[in-house]
């Protein structure tokens, strides 16, 4: 077998590559004022409400990535990084309805806005059997990199994150969360190091689009309702 490059993977590249986006999705105007103290709770309760619809949409993505991982992958620890993953949908689930009640959001009257119908419906066209396994495990990083790497920012020092909003940051921005974006980000990068110039093209792309849509998303937050 030929030595593993030492270099940076494909998605690092990318990333370089789309840093302003990658900046405007992990440091977004919502996440910074979260850090900072300044956030609006009107805000923060809107992006709870929608993200809550948004997680609900997530775990049939995630069972399709699961499934995808039992079949395309000829690596068994994939399945069991993705298994854990949405085994811990189920807690995330849990949490958001005691947020809910705390925050006085009553997850049965949200109505999914704009932004989330469209995130959804990007998620929903990726788990055809169409889309390469290379692709939908970039995707699939870069849905919960995201929120990782938010997260964990308002928890940096120097952080003046409302104690009430830490348990949010601290669901995301955890280490264990930390390890796994890790782990799935292995599995996107070793499955581009052997994909097609085509499917090249089509995860970078898919990189940039999740990228959009989350920032459409904190956008949507921000906007409050
Ligand atoms: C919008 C959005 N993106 C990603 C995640 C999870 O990583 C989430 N809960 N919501």
């Amino acid at each position: 077998m030929e030595k593993k490059p030492e270099n940076r993977g494909m998605i690092d590249t990318w990333i370089d590559k789309h840093r302003s986006i990658y900046s405007a999705a992990t440091r977004h105007a919502f996440v910074v004022s979260i850090r900072d103290g300044s956030v609006d709770l009107s805000s923060f309760r809107t992006w709870l409400g929608q993200d809550y619809l948004f997680v609900r949409g997530f775990v049939p993505f995630v069972a399709s990535v699961l499934i995808r991982a039992c079949k395309d992958s000829g690596e068994s620890s994939d399945m069991e990084v993705v298994l854990g993953g949405l085994a811990s949908l189920n807690d995330e689930i849990e949490w958001f309805k005691r947020e809910g009640s705390k925050w006085d959001v009553d997850f049965s009257t949200v109505v999914p806005q704009n932004a989330n119908q469209e995130y959804r419906r990007f998620l929903d066209a990726l788990m055809s059997s169409e889309v390469k396994y290379a692709v939908i495990m970039t995707a699939f990083w870069a849905i919960e990199a995201v929120y990782q790497e938010s997260f964990a920012h308002c928890l940096e020092d120097g952080n003046k994150t409302p104690v009430g909003l830490t348990g949010a940051c601290h669901r995301w921005g955890n280490d264990g969360f930390k390890q796994y974006c890790s782990s799935v980000k292995n599995i996107a990068e070793r499955c581009l190091e052997n994909a097609s110039g085509e499917v090249l093209v089509e995860a970078e792309d898919v990189l940039v689009r999740v990228l959009e849509h989350e920032v459409a998303f904190w956008e949507m937050s921000r906007g409050g309702q």
